[in-house]
């Protein structure tokens, strides 16, 4: 999927020396990147890529190939296919023309960082992992309280146990991953959203990805 273009961009992107950042958002549901996301946007002028809303502007177009499946897959709280997740995620980059990205939600299993490595990771420069630790009671009091309002089909009790399942078995080994690379910014989450995002702003202040 969109090879033509991305080959095209991703030319333009080296001949320029636009290779575009990428910071990986990563924590389980609830745990606030949304949130945070949003704030760095307004404050660092990142491009906030959920590649969960990704997947869910996918499932809404009528007609779409993959619209049943991707239902399906977030109703269970499994990771969807790598390679429609990857090509979404590749075709938002280079359709926004801009340098730094904030990718959420992703990459959450093997599958997902196994495709990520063949396709992107040598048109990117991974800044690093900003991962925002919370336990799952705190996590579950705040995807209970979205619920009511976020029209979600897996914010609720049912989903919720196995997205949890799904980020302790398949996300945490990850994070563990980058951990073991020196790349993961780790942050309390629990707290207040704007105390977190004190911490986010000073690490981004200090340029935490520049290499
Ligand atoms: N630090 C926080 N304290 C309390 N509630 C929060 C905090 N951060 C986010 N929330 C709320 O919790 C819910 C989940 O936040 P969200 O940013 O969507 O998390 P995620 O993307 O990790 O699932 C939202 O309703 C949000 O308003
Ligand atoms: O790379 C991704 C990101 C999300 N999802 C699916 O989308 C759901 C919701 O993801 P999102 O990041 O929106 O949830 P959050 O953690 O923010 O609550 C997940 O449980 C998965 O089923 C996926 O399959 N691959
Ligand atoms: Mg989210």
């Amino acid at each position: 999927m969109f090879t033509g273009i991305s080959m095209f961009t991703t030319a333009v992107r080296q001949a320029f020396k636009m290779t575009p950042n990428v910071v990986f958002v990563l924590g389980g549901p609830g745990a606030g990147k949304g949130t945070q996301c949003q704030k760095i946007v307004e404050h660092f002028g990142y491009v906030h890529l959920s590649a969960g809303d990704l997947l869910r502007e996918e499932r809404n177009k009528p007609g779409s190939q993959y619209g049943e499946l991707i239902e399906t897959y977030i109703k269970e709280g499994k990771i969807v296919p790598v390679e429609i997740t990857c090509s979404l995620l590749e075709r938002a980059i280079e359709e926004s023309g801009k340098k730094n990205f904030l990718v959420d939600g992703f990459p959450r299993n093997q599958n997902n960082l196994d495709g990520w490595n063949k396709v992107m990771a040598d048109k990117v420069n991974l800044q690093f992992v900003l991962f925002f630790d919370c336990p799952l009671e705190i996590c579950t009091a705040r995807i209970l309280k979205r619920g009511a309002t976020s029209g979600r089909v897996d914010d609720n009790i049912e989903s919720l146990k196995k997205r949890f399942n799904t980020y302790s078995t398949e996300t945490k080994p990850i994070i563990e991953h980058y951990a073991k690379q020196n790349l993961v910014k780790t942050i309390d989450a629990t707290r207040p959203a704007e105390e977190v995002y004190k911490e986010v702003e000073s690490l981004f202040r200090k340029g935490a990805g520049d290499k």
